[in-house]
């Protein structure tokens, strides 16, 4: 007679509350919960599919999410449509790599009041996964990923600021990504979707000042990719910027980031689901982005922040050991990847992740791109002459933005006593050179594993000799922090020393 094996594993419902799950193994000889856990489910998942597609003329694969996602620090847009605003972009746009999108949309929502002389808008460039949704509003009263650090009087005071936070290029909350309808066959674009860069993102977001008739912004802003979109900004357009700030991003990646980031799309790719990316009308790789995500929480905290918040502590000392998640750093983990798992998409993550490893500013690499651009003109020309009721006006304006690098390298401030750095410091030194007239605040996190401080020091160093001498640098060390990356979505009452060293920065003359 067939036995049935019950096991518990504990499961964290909110801070505090530890319950016992059961899951019925599929094998009698073994018991593993969380490869249980993992076809529940795909059969919850099937299930679903099955009541939206009769139910909804929607598509599920535009981000989904699950309805016990009810928490986090973003909303949860499932069916993305609203509470944000909408820019559609009805013209071709050729991306670096020379990729077409016949046009695009951006999500983006504001919080305060644009001044008469349109000065005062600041831009909140976002991380990977995170949607345009910063602080609640009545369109969206949902706590945002900034919640505490935007209102009346806050570190983004919106008395004096004007704050539009964008959704990128690529997501998949409201903007055009691999998710979207690809107009020219009304299919997903999947993995037919162009390869992208940081550069690419915030060209789409220049084209959204235009729209918004912003022409200079008090201030470019972000965290993490937000950080790199926000220097990006500066090299892209320096006179539309009095101001930026770039918190954990770099002006390159590192390549220990990169591997971080390569190991997630490999487990993400390897899941069959993901079905070569298309997976729109089926089951999405829920797994492989469930182990992609608990390797990014590995990334995105440190170990000083877990010795102290679980140590080698079991969820269970009551319990045999087992090799389903066990101790409270394995069941953290396990709580991110299920948390995330259905919630973003995988198509997404990869595409991102990947213009976050090419991100770099070095003079060499943006030559590269703007080369890449020139000699990929033709398309552009071909989808002129294929549709001639496209403004091609338009067109050019909207693709000429490129990299504003002198004609000439920059001379090297002499100084015989300094010895000789390696040729990537010159390179990069001359890729800021378009920086060097705005004042940027640089701020790293001496425990952030992903983005290593060294990224910042590099970044405020080569901004130095590019000749900018406002550079305001802030390193937060292990006693002022130990979240890791993360830490600038942590928010601390009374030693919130992020919002409070920006909005220094961001309200000094
Ligand atoms: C790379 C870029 O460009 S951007 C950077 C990317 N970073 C991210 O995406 C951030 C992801 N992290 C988050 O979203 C976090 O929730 C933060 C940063 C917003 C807040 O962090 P914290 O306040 O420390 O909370 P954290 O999420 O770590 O822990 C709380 C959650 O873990 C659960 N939890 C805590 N300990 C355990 C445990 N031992 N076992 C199981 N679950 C646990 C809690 O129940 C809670 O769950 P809930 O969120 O579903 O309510």
């Amino acid at each position: 007679m067939m036995r049935s094996l019950f096991r518990s594993i504990p499961k964290r419902l909110g801070p505090n509350k530890l319950v016992f799950c059961r899951f019925q193994s599929s094998n009698p000889q073994m018991s593993f919960p969380c490869v249980d856990q993992a076809q529940e489910r795909n059969r919850r998942y099937e299930e679903s599919l099955q009541q939206f597609q009769t139910s909804s003329n929607e598509d599920p694969g535009a981000c989904i999410t699950s309805p016990s996602l009810a928490s986090g620090p973003e909303p949860i847009y499932g069916k993305i449509v609203s509470g944000f605003k909408k820019f559609n972009y009805n013209n071709v746009f050729l991306c670096d790599h020379g990729g077409i999108l016949p046009k695009f949309e951006l999500a983006y929502e504001t919080w305060g009041t644009l001044n008469e002389d349109r000065s005062n808008a600041i831009l909140l460039h976002t991380g990977l996964s995170a949607s345009s949704h910063a602080h609640s509003h009545p369109d969206n009263p949902q706590p945002g990923w900034w919640e505490q650090f935007i209102g009346p009087g806050k570190d983004l005071d919106t008395n004096k600021f004007y704050i539009i936070c964008c959704n990128i290029l690529g997501s998949c909350y409201g903007s055009t990504g691999p998710s979207s309808i690809d107009p020219g066959d009304g299919k997903h674009y999947a993995t037919r979707f162009p390869i992208i860069t940081v550069n690419d993102m915030v060209r789409t977001q220049i084209l959204l000042l235009d729209h918004l008739k912003i022409d200079k912004l008090h201030a470019s802003i972000g965290s993490s990719l937000g950080g790199m979109q926000s220097l990006a900004f500066g090299a892209l357009a320096p006179h539309r910027t009095a101001r930026i700030a770039s918190i954990s991003g770099g002006a390159r990646s590192h390549p220990y980031s990169i591997a971080l980031r390569f190991t997630q799309r490999q487990i993400l790719m390897n899941d069959p689901q993901w079905n070569r990316g298309f997976y729109y009308d089926g089951i999405p790789p829920h797994t492989g982005m469930k182990l992609a995500r608990e390797v990014a929480t590995i990334s995105y905290r440190s170990g000083p922040e877990w010795e102290q918040r679980f140590s080698t502590r079991r969820a269970n000392p009551a319990v045999p050991p087992a090799m389903c998640p066990d101790f409270l750093i394995e069941t953290y983990l396990d709580h991110a990847g299920e948390k995330f798992c259905l919630q973003y998409d995988p198509n997404s993550l990869l595409y991102i992740s990947k213009a976050m490893d090419m991100h770099d500013m070095t003079a060499s690499n943006q030559k590269l791109l703007a080369e890449n651009r020139k000699k990929n003109q033709h398309k552009l020309e071909k989808y002129l002459a294929e549709n001639p009721n496209v403004s091609q006006e338009d067109v050019i304006k909207a693709n000429s933005n490129s990299v504003v690098l002198p004609d000439t390298p920059i001379e090297e401030i002499s100084n015989e006593d300094r010895t000789p750095e390696p040729d990537v410091d010159s390179d990069l030194t001359a890729g800021l050179v378009p920086l060097r007239n705005i004042p940027t605040m640089i701020m790293g996190v001496e425990s952030d594993n992903l983005m290593p401080v060294a990224c910042q020091r590099e970044t405020a160093r080569c901004l130095e000799k590019a000749g900018n001498d406002k550079v305001v640098y802030h390193e937060l060390n292990a006693d002022e922090s130990f979240y890791g990356h993360d830490t600038f979505l942590i928010y601390r009452k009374n030693f919130n020393l992020v919002g409070s060293k920006l909005k220094n920065f961001l309200e000094q003359s």
